[in-house]
């Protein structure tokens, strides 16, 4: 099976084409002003003119308002629209019907009873994402660079459909796809050099992490 690879939080066109180049499944695109990887929705919408038949473009909001949707859908034409926030089954539901799109529902995790919290969205979302629970202090619900014990996802369901997320790197990426071998990974501080700020070699480097894993896993 072929692994999903998004790179998130992209803002400007190097490294947007240095994840379209390296093979990235997907690229997501935050909308989240207390991001430091906030984008516009006119600004993301000419930076997905890149990605257009290579790569799948993921909207990522939080609680968002119908208002707030219709501009980034409007905007960005994104092909999967992630849900990042407190976001209930039903809010799903009608987001899915409101735009006919497919809905990436996240989840925080800390701990194995975090992952009963899926069980009602698991015939709503059509795919699910697993990242760290935010440290204390964080305004962020995504992009803080800290992991969970990958270990947890073994409890899940061989049907279960979702990325892995949370403080992924070039350095750890092998011990995550050993453990929980998921059907896809989502990383973005894992390769910034500053907060917000995404490195074409850092990508690089992630990419070439992620292949020699899967070499030595078929060996
Ligand atoms: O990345 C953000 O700034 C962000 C802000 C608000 C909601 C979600 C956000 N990120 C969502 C993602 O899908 C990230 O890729 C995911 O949280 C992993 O981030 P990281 O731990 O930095 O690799």
């Amino acid at each position: 099976m072929t692994l999903d690879i998004k790179i998130c939080g992209l803002t400007s066109d190097d490294t947007l084409l240095a994840a379209l180049n390296e093979g990235a499944s997907h690229i997501g695109f935050i909308f989240f002003p207390k991001s430091p990887r906030h984008i516009e929705p006119a600004a993301a919408g000419m930076l997905r003119q890149h990605a257009v038949g290579r790569a799948k473009v993921v909207a990522v909001t939080v609680n968002a308002d119908d208002d707030a949707l219709d501009a980034i859908v409007k905007s960005v034409s994104p092909e999967i629209l992630q849900l990042h926030g407190n976001e209930t089954p039903e809010r799903v539901r009608a987001v899915k019907q409101r735009y006919g799109l497919p809905v990436m529902k996240a989840f925080s995790i800390s701990e194995a009873a975090d992952l009963d919290q899926v069980e009602p969205f698991s015939h709503v979302a059509d795919r699910l994402l697993f990242d760290a629970k935010p440290p204390k202090g964080s305004q962020l619900p995504g992009g803080n660079g800290v992991s969970f014990d990958w270990r947890l996802l073994a409890a899940l369901d061989r049907d279960v459909d979702y990325m892995l997320s949370g403080g992924l790197n070039a350095a750890n990426i092998g011990d995550a796809l050993h453990l929980s071998n998921p059907p896809g990974i989502d990383i973005s501080s894992g390769v910034e050099r500053a907060p917000g700020i995404k490195d074409a070699a850092l990508i690089a480097q992630f990419f070439k992490a992620v292949r020699s894993a899967q070499e030595t896993s078929a060996t």
